[in-house]
């Protein structure tokens, strides 16, 4: 049996345990402080065994994921130097910075074991075992920063495990990964909780800012509702890139107000059309870049019954919906459906059924 230890079983954490779960050969063990939260695992099926000794998870494992904040990662990297590790075991982890967790684990000396860090490129703003999911990672990226002096054969042994996962695994410098996801994850977070909070602040004068907050401010600020913690610690862990990105980011909204102040339409024109030739040429269905799950916008009359029956003409053609979402609802005037999907394949037969009995669908 090859034995899987996952310290952490929150969403990323028991996304993974699921994955791995219940494959031939495999064996899911959850590490968690607290008895509690090792019984929620067990109760909930995530894991087959848990245990809140770290010695009797990590000892025997094959492979071991951390998968706790960033900023615990450096003491559990020291904290497993000083177990008796399985030779040949893959110590690798999930958190969203990489430069940081590869120096820890460059300092230490896990004895026989090889440390490989990584970062699936999903998630969502729910936190915690109840919001694992199987499919999360499904088609999104899967990062492994492996040091250059890494053994290939180690590399291709936890690739092979994450195939599990059925994400596309992608290997990139630490470095290059907190540059990157900096500007594409970790930015965006800290815009919408900016954003969120400005508001806020305005709606305690007057509650019509919550009243009439619709789907563009619902759109932009989904994100802000993600887990304090973990996020506190990726964005104090990246602060070096994030302190240069927020710089351009000032010089984009100062932009911004020089165009409103010379009243240059043709500037702000050119803009939106640049961003959104840009936003367009992104690979638009695959998750990890736009959509972290498969959706499509139909457009429908806004009256009472319209989502029964859109989803009774799925149900119908035997295709699962996910979720179904009303994006803006007044009446007498069309709405937008937001149709989520697990598959593709159940996107393109949605999108083929609905266009065929003649609703609008757009991306
Ligand atoms: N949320 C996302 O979208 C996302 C995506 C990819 C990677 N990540 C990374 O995955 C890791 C876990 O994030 P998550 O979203 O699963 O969070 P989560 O809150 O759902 O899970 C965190 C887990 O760590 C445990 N934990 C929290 N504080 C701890 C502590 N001080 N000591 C020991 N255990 C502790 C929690 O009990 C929980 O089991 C983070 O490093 C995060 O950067 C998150
Ligand atoms: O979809 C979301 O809610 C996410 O925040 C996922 C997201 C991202 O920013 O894309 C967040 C953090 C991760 O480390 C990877 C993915």
């Amino acid at each position: 049996m090859t034995k899987i230890a996952i310290f952490g079983v929150g969403l990323i954490g028991g996304s993974l345990a699921l994955c791995f779960k219940g494959k031939p050969g495999l064996t899911v063990v959850g590490h968690s402080i607290r008895e509690s939260s090792a019984a929620k695992y067990l109760e909930r099926g995530v894991v087959d065994y848990a245990t809140t000794s770290m010695r009797e998870a990590a000892e025997g494992a094959d492979f071991i994921f951390l998968c706790v904040p960033v900023g615990n990662l450096d003491q559990y990297v020291r904290e497993l130097s000083s177990l008796q590790l399985k030779p040949g075991c893959i110590v690798t982890d999930v958190g969203s910075t990489k430069a940081s967790v590869a120096a820890s684990a460059k300092q230490v000396q896990l004895e026989g074991a090889t440390f490989i860090g990584g970062h699936p490129m999903a998630g969502k703003e729910q936190s915690g075992v109840e919001a694992a999911s199987v499919y999360l990672f499904e088609n999104a990226f899967y990062v492994i920063t492996p040091d250059p002096d890494t053994n290939q054969q180690e590399v291709d042994k936890l690739i092979e495990l994450l195939k599990h996962t059925k994400a596309h695994i992608i290997q990139v410098s630490p470095e290059e990964h907190d540059e990157i996801v900096g500007a594409i994850s970790h930015l965006p977070h800290i815009i919408a909780v900016a954003l969120v909070n400005q508001i806020r602040a305005y709606s305690n004068t007057n509650e019509l800012y919550c009243v009439l907050a619709a789907g563009g401010f619902r759109d932009i600020t989904r994100i802000a509702s993600s887990d304090p913690i973990v996020w506190r610690d990726i964005l104090v862990d990246n602060r070096k890139v994030l302190l240069r990105l927020l710089k351009d980011w000032n010089e984009g909204t100062s932009t911004f107000i020089r165009m409103l102040e010379e009243q240059d339409g043709d500037r702000i024109e050119l803009a939106f059309k640049e961003a959104g030739q840009f936003r367009g040429q992104l690979p638009e269905r695959r998750k990890g870049m736009i959509h972290s799950i498969y959706e499509c916008y139909v457009d429908v009359p806004d009256h009472p019954g319209i989502i029964g029956k859109v989803a009774t003409e799925l149900g119908n053609s035997s295709i699962n919906l996910s979720n179904i979402q009303i994006i803006e609802s007044r009446e007498d005037v069309p709405g937008v459906l937001r149709l989520s999907f697990r598959t593709q394949e159940d996107l393109d037969r949605a999108v083929d059924k609905l266009d065929k009995i003649g609703y609008s669908v757009h991306f």
